[in-house]
């Protein structure tokens, strides 16, 4: 079984594409949706506890944590201490499964994979981007979102360059989703080509 790393910078569009992959029959374990479960689940009364006041009737409030968190790094080390571990659980019991259902191939959606050093943790890293300017204009039409708030996550970010280099495919998004769409299929059609282990 290849295990594909997914990831990208905030707003590259690492969900759409992990959609994709889902659409051409390739099981996704998403990071993102792992946390947001959790935080309705077995992390609300330890984030609770680190950041008291953070729920609203045992569910984290996420738009009040991030405002606890985000651009005050030891705070978001606090709760990536927390949170990391019970997601790595959650993707290692992922992995278990499809691997004993006989997959071919599977996509571990994992916003922080340079940063959490899981490069190791996956056979092949695709990186999505879409460009620095194509970026800023998806997440500020966010609603909610400021230009400080976007610049204190960029700044807990490995830069979008550096993930380039570091992948072993890129997939870029700026030209549409049926373009990414067509990526997706010769990376996985790509796949068939390599030594299997
Ligand atoms: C700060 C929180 C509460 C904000 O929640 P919110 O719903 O507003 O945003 P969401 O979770 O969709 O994140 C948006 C984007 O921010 C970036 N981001 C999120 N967490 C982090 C982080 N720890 N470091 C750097 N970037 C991050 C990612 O690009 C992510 O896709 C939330 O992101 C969170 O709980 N983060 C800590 C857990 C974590 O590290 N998650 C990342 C993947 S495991
Ligand atoms: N291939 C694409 N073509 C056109 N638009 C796209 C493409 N991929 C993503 N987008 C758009 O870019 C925005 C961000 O996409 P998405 O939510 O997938 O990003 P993300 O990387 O998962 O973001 P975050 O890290 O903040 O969770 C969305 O508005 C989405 O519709």
């Amino acid at each position: 079984m290849i295990v594909i790393g997914l990831t990208g910078s905030i707003g590259m569009g690492k969900s759409t594409t992990a959609r994709l992959f889902a659409e051409e029959g390739v099981p996704v374990h998403d990071a993102d949706a792992t946390v947001h479960a959790l935080y309705s689940g077995a992390a609300a009364p330890l984030v609770e506890a680190a950041f008291p006041g953070v729920t609203r009737d045992g569910v984290v409030d996420r738009k009040e944590l991030g405002t606890r968190v985000i651009g005050k790094p030891e705070a978001l080390a606090k709760l990536e201490g927390i949170v990391h571990p019970l997601v790595r659980a959650a993707e290692a019991e992922f992995l278990a499964a499809r691997r004993a259902g006989g997959a071919g191939a599977v996509v571990l959606d994992i916003p922080l994979l340079f940063e959490s050093g899981r490069v190791g943790d996956v056979d092949l890293v695709a990186v999505v981007s879409a460009g620095a300017e194509e970026q800023r204009r998806r997440v500020l039409e966010r609603p909610g979102m400021t230009e400080e708030t976007f610049r204190a996550v960029l700044a807990r970010q490995t830069p979008d360059a550096e993930k380039r280099a570091r992948a072993d495919v890129v997939i870029d998004t700026s030209r549409g989703v049926e373009a990414a769409r067509e990526q997706v299929r010769a990376l996985l059609a790509g796949l068939n080509d390599r030594p299997k282990d």
